[in-house]
């Protein structure tokens, strides 16, 4: 996943790279060909991590606004994409402002939740 031969400046966070004229790049390699594994021993969760991301993930922008954290003028600060190496790689820490997109949004998530912590702010 990291081989810049497969994927040109690979800590780069560029998800455009996947994508040509709207649409999956056939000339870029899968990477759900390699993170799951290999033949008889693949993944059997596969579908399921996939659909279920995509579920959290669409559920999640469709209802909150990500938006970089603010300064002490209230300043939006530019983030520094930093990527940890091992194992697992993963974004480092990094702040940010997660807030409903709109008063529709706000009320999707106050009714997803259990009914005593929606209710808990009135009481
Ligand atoms: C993004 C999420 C996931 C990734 C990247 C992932 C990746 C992998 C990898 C690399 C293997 C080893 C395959 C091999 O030996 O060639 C594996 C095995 C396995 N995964 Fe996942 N997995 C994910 C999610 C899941 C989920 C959600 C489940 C269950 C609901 C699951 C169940 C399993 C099981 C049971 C094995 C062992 C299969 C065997 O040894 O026959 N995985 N996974």
């Amino acid at each position: 996943m990291h081989d810049p031969e497969i994927y040109p400046e690979p800590d780069r966070f560029y998800p455009e790279r996947f994508i040509k004229d709207g649409k999956s790049n056939p000339d870029v390699l899968d990477p759900a060909t390699l993170i799951f594994g290999f033949g008889r021993r693949i993944c059997p969760g596969r579908y399921f991590a996939d659909a279920g991301l995509f579920i959290l993930i669409a559920s999640v922008l469709h209802v909150f606004e990500i938006l970089p954290p603010l300064d002490e003028h209230g300043k939006p600060i530019k983030l520094e994409h930093v990527q940890s190496h091992g194992l697992l790689s993963y974004p480092e820490n990094f702040g940010c402002v997660v807030k409903p997109r709109s008063a529709n949004a706000a009320a999707l998530i106050l009714n997803s939740l259990p009914e005593e912590q929606s209710t808990s702010e009135e009481t």
